[in-house]
């Protein structure tokens, strides 16, 4: 099974820390999926306040997951949509090759975001809230054009790293990675649309 370890982490980090597999739905499957979601799902474009002014954000978002998986970011509260058909089956994609792989993971949410071209982005953070647990385990899927996710330490252990995710792959973000680094999908020239969907597990509360 192709997988690709992130060497320079593993001294810092315990395993299975950060890992990459490729060919995750296959090519085709993973290109029609790329064209339905972009097509099919109601991406939305969210305003947040950063010191007290409203900024739309450089990318396109879809909170997806079960009616209970409410979570918070940046300050606002977001209700997820319904499972898309074609979003559950990438779920089960995800634990499946997580599973041969000896991970057993489940995920009840999944942020999609939609980058039009390079000049979309997403800035540095952690995905450290509350509703995330302790030591979150996150499970992002690429498609579309390959874009590097930066990585830098929060405390500057070691020098900061690219993760390239290229189209139809997963990345693993596994047991320490929240809590020791941030990531950002810097801009980047002359690239094209890209779609990543970020599998969590949130805490629920019990609907009121
Ligand atoms: O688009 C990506 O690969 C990164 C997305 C991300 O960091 C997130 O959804 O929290
Ligand atoms: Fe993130």
């Amino acid at each position: 099974m192709p997988h690709a370890t992130v060497r320079n982490t593993t001294r810092l980090l315990e395993s299975p820390p950060l890992v990459r597999y490729d060919g995750l739905l296959g090519e085709t499957a993973a290109s029609v999926a790329l064209e339905r979601l972009d097509r099919e799902l109601a991406w939305q474009r969210p305003q947040l306040r950063l010191y007290g002014k409203l900024h739309s954000i450089p990318r396109q978002q879809v909170w997806m997951g079960d009616a209970n998986a409410r979570y918070r970011y940046s300050g606002s509260d977001f209700d997820p949509e319904p499972w898309h058909p074609l979003v559950a089956e990438i779920r089960e994609s995800v634990t499946a090759r997580l599973a041969e792989a000896g991970v057993s993971a489940a995920f009840n949410s999944v942020l999609l975001n939609r980058y039009a071209d390079g000049e979309e982005r997403m800035g540095w953070h952690s995905d450290d809230e509350s509703e995330l647990g302790s030591d979150p385990l996150i499970a992002a899927v690429s498609l579309g054009a390959e874009r590097p996710l930066r990585f830098r330490w929060r405390h500057g252990e070691d020098t900061p790293f690219n993760v390239w995710l290229p189209h139809d792959s997963l990345l693993l973000m596994g047991s320490g990675v929240q809590r020791r680094l941030q990531h950002a999908l810097l801009p980047r020239k002359r690239l094209g649309r890209r779609i990543s969907l970020t599998f969590r597990w949130i805490h629920t509360a019990p609907l009121s």
